[in-house]
């Protein structure tokens, strides 16, 4: 049995409905691929306080707990790991969105998603996100 694990993203959604994106730095495990924001929860870290600490780590902006709202997750094997990633909506946050880690950020309307290459966990989400925008 692989091991199961918990990753948290966000779909940062701006006045003009378009979804932030962020590129994987080089060196990190899927480089190069865009994702979602977000990270590994931490050991006694609820999901929503760890997307909170990732979005503040990663893009510099201050979210409040509310202000996130779930709505799907990803279920994908990997070779080493089988991941499970709740997709939260935010619409709201202080500060600006910067690439905090040296990582290109993009702004992209829903339906151009699929024109960046993102982890094959990421795909199924992308509907939903069409869907709703
Ligand atoms: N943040 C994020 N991770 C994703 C997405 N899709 C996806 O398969 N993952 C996977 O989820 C895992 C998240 O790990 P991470 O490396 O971003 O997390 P982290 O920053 O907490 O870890 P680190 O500090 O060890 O580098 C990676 O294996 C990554 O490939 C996504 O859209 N966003």
């Amino acid at each position: 049995m692989k091991t199961l694990l918990l990753v948290v993203a966000c779909a940062l959604v701006d006045v003009d409905n378009r979804v932030l994106i962020s590129q994987r730095p080089e060196g990190k495990a899927l480089a190069g691929l865009w994702e979602f924001p977000g990270g590994k929860v931490d050991p006694g870290e609820s999901p929503e306080d760890a997307l909170v600490r990732e979005l503040a780590e990663e893009l510099g902006i201050t979210v409040e707990k509310p202000c996130l709202a779930p709505l799907t997750f990803a279920s994908f094997d990997y070779e080493t790991f089988h991941l499970l990633m709740p997709l939260y909506v935010c619409r709201r946050w202080q500060g600006f969105v910067s690439g905090r880690e040296g990582q290109a950020v993009k702004w992209v309307k829903a339906r151009d998603l699929r024109s960046y290459p993102m982890p094959p966990a990421d795909e199924p989400l992308i509907p939903h996100l069409v869907d709703l925008l």
